[in-house]
């Protein structure tokens, strides 16, 4: 089975024309304010707008967005998919609010943080942040990627967290994940990616399984 690319935080087209041109499966616009990572919704709309006729979904990141904040960024950029870092209710409220399809990050650090159960489209299970960092992902740190090995799915799920075009290719066997997102692992600066590490990044993940 193919692994599916998320690569995420993109703030500029000669990072989001590279993850177009090698072919992510999805591309990760960050609307959480305090990200560097953070795109203004009217140039969300502009990159956005780039990827439309091509192979790869829109997923628009939220950490515990307002209805207001999620209707808003929703009325300027045609995004596909919400990937959400909140609890599973406000999740499915938001889901009935918006009518997309919802991704819900779970943060894990041992076996026993893995969800046996889901309401939403897609798990991402990501390394779980240090209680004095300013964000809840985008942190490059990894988690042991063999809590997932053996562990029933109760829907599609994504591993994040630290994940490099060095590390890629080891945690996708080890961690038996269908698919993987990235965001510091493959940049210069925050929300600058690089077109090399970019194409690594996804062919390597690819061919994770062959090798
Ligand atoms: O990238 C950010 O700044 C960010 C901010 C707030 C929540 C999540 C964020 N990024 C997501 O975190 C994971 C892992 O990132 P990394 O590869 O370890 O840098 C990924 O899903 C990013 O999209």
């Amino acid at each position: 089975m193919n692994v599916g690319v998320k690569i995420c935080g993109l703030t500029e087209e000669r990072g989001l024309d590279a993850c177009l041109e090698y072919g992510a499966d999805w591309i990760g616009l960050n609307f959480f304010a305090k990200s560097p990572r953070y795109v203004m919704p009217v140039r969300a709309a502009e990159l956005a707008r780039r990827t439309r006729g091509t192979c790869s979904v829109c997923v628009g990141l939220f950490v515990e967005p307002t209805d207001a904040e999620v209707t808003a960024v929703l009325d300027t950029v045609p995004l596909d998919v919400l990937q959400l870092y909140t609890s599973p209710e406000r999740a499915a409220a938001l889901a009935r609010l918006s009518g997309k399809e919802i991704w819900l990050s779970c943060p894990v650090s041992s076996r026993a943080d893995l969800p046996v159960q889901c309401g939403v489209q897609r798990l991402v299970i990501e390394s779980r942040a240090p209680k004095d960092a300013s964000r809840p992902g985008g942190n490059g740190l990894t988690l042991p990627w063999d809590v997932t090995a053996g562990w029933l799915a109760p829907a599609p799920w994504i591993l994040a967290g630290g994940l490099t075009p060095e590390n890629v290719g080891q945690a996708v066997r080890m961690s038996d994940a269908p698919a993987v997102d990235v965001a510091s692992g493959v940049e210069s600066a925050p929300g600058i990616k690089t077109p090399a590490a970019v194409k690594q990044f996804i062919e390597r993940a690819r061919s994770a399984r062959i090798a």
